[in-house]
């Protein structure tokens, strides 16, 4: 069956809906191009026309049209051809550039199209936004540049331009398109069926139509019931969605079936990334990194922040991205594996970064970027026991916390044995803690640097007491409160001349 959205799309400005305004605007902007020679930017939610809008208003206009991705690195190199052609034309006296087109410099016009504006940099092709502009300013074409998020476009790109903002169409709108297209088809209606599809797509025509189409499949006529049973399959499950991505979606697409997998934007890239490469080529798995990428950062600020609203930029990054470093279409079957999760590993590391902060006085987002890579550098590759048991003892960690920090085993005996040191090394200190050992505490000091030459850290006995709670700084991690300074002179300047660094050089 074909696409309906495509069968449907506006062939003139007129048959564009919901967004008279914008409507307006733009094809006020066409008629005195001549006049003002400026690029606009078309922008709004996916699927509210406004690819359409600018195809028909080419066709209003007896305007030919090229549609190129902006994000594309060969896009600049097409655009300057043009801009060139234009420039040459113009030199030549107007005359058509299309092949025999007379009736002067409108009818020999062609109206670029730059699709996905606002996705030029987070690209491989860093220069791409200011190539453009550059282009922008000079092309002598009419240029609409199409974007979902005006404010994701480069300043001097948008100040270039002139903009019209595509609201989201209403319902209201929407309900009489699908009726047209239901009448089209000979499909009988509930209207209420259609009012349900209208209002679950929020705002996105091109929604609508796809899924008044998929519920419409195989049937003459259309209920509500019907409706709802489409919404029930809605769900995708992970492998067709594996295929989806990464051999047959667009990047809107792929980011719509993202949405009906029922995985958390965590695994689902995690799914992506572990099988990415056995479809990818070089070329387009290198553009997928950059996307990868970028979902690995939002969904780190996820963590760091626990606000889930950025996990929509992770899928969008994953899923769109990733779809959209694909060079067409793929067949063939593959065996997809199931990734690697790591049992845990997330809840232990928001285990560990909760208690580092708790005991140094960070933020969790310090403690995660900053502060548990640096032990983790630490104890995994020098692995100086008394640091490591200094360290579980500092931030009370337990066997997962201790495995996950230096990265070994968890059942591993070093491990047990760590905590365990780590453990009496605590309760000591609280014993002490009871008894006063603020002021008295140079034997705990003693006691936590005799194995220094693990390169335990130095500075903490300084700076733990001013800067920490009740866990660090009745010992930190390597014991020691401010007063414990001159009692344990001789071991800590002996620490000092190795230089390394303190646990709390880091918070
Ligand atoms: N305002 C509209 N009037 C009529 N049809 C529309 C409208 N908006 C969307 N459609 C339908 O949805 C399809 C997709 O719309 P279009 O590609 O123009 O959306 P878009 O805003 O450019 O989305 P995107 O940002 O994803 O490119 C069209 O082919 C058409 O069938």
């Amino acid at each position: 069956m074909a696409d309906w959205t495509e069968r449907y799309r506006p062939s003139t400005l007129s048959e564009v809906r919901g967004n008279d305004k914008a409507r307006d605007a733009f094809a006020e902007w066409a008629r005195s191009w001549d006049d003002h020679r400026e690029a606009v930017i078309l922008h709004g939610s996916p699927g509210v026309g406004k690819t359409s809008a600018a195809h028909a208003l080419a066709s209003d206009m007896g305007w030919e049209t090229v549609e190129l991705n902006a994000s594309d690195q060969r896009t600049a190199d097409v655009i300057e051809r043009f801009a060139g052609r234009a420039a040459r034309n113009a030199t030549l006296g107007g005359s058509a550039a299309g092949g025999g087109a007379s009736g002067g410099d409108t009818a020999s016009r062609q109206l670029v199209i730059l699709d996905e504006a606002d996705n030029i940099h987070g690209n491989y092709d860093r220069g791409g936004a200011s190539a453009i502009t550059k282009l922008v300013k000079e092309s002598g074409q009419p240029i609409v540049l199409i974007a979902n998020e005006f404010y994701d476009i480069s300043r001097g790109l948008r100040n270039a331009c002139r903009d019209i903002e595509f609201r989201d169409v209403s319902a209201r709108s929407i309900v009489p398109v699908l009726r047209d297209v239901c009448r089209k088809e000979g499909i009988e209606f509930e209207s209420d069926a259609l009012q349900r599809i209208a209002e679950r797509n929020r705002g996105d025509l091109r929604g609508a139509i796809n899924d008044l189409q998929a519920a419409c499949e195989g049937r003459s006529s259309i209920a509500v019931e019907d409706v709802v049973t489409a919404d029930r399959d809605k769900a995708m499950g992970i492998f067709p969605f594996l295929d989806a991505v990464l051999k047959e979606e667009s990047a809107e697409e792929s980011l719509r079936s993202a949405y009906a997998v029922d995985e958390t934007p965590d695994d689902l890239t995690k799914w992506i990334e572990d099988n990415m490469l056995d479809v990818y080529d070089a070329g387009e798995a290198t553009r997928a990194y950059d996307f990868l990428a970028n979902a690995d950062v939002w969904l780190g600020r996820v963590r760091a922040s626990q606000n889930y609203s950025y996990w929509r930029y992770a899928t969008d990054n994953a899923a769109a991205g990733v779809a959209a470093a694909r060079d067409g279409t793929k067949g063939g079957w593959t065996r997809y594996g199931r990734p690697q999760f790591w049992p845990s590993s997330d809840s232990t590391a928001d285990e560990v970064v909760g208690k580092i902060a708790e005991a140094s006085g960070c933020s969790v987002a310090t403690a995660r970027r900053e502060v548990l890579p640096f032990l983790s550098a630490v104890t995994h590759h020098c692995k100086p026991r008394d640091l490591t048991v200094a360290m579980a003892a500092a931030y009370d960690l337990d066997e997962a916390g201790v495995a996950f920090v230096t990265g070994s085993g968890e059942s591993t005996n070093k491990v047990e044995s760590i905590v365990e040191d780590a453990r009496e090394r605590r309760e000591e200190r609280m014993a002490d803690h009871a008894e006063g050992a603020f002021a008295g505490g140079a034997a705990r000091a003693d006691d936590s640097l005799d194995a220094g030459d693990d390169a335990a850290p130095d500075r903490e006995g300084r700076e733990a007491g001013s800067a920490a709670d009740g866990t660090a700084d009745d010992g930190g991690p390597n014991g020691g409160g401010p007063n414990d300074r001159s009692a344990a002179d001789e071991d800590v300047d002996a620490e000092d001349d190795d230089g390394q660094s303190g646990l709390s050089d880091f918070v």
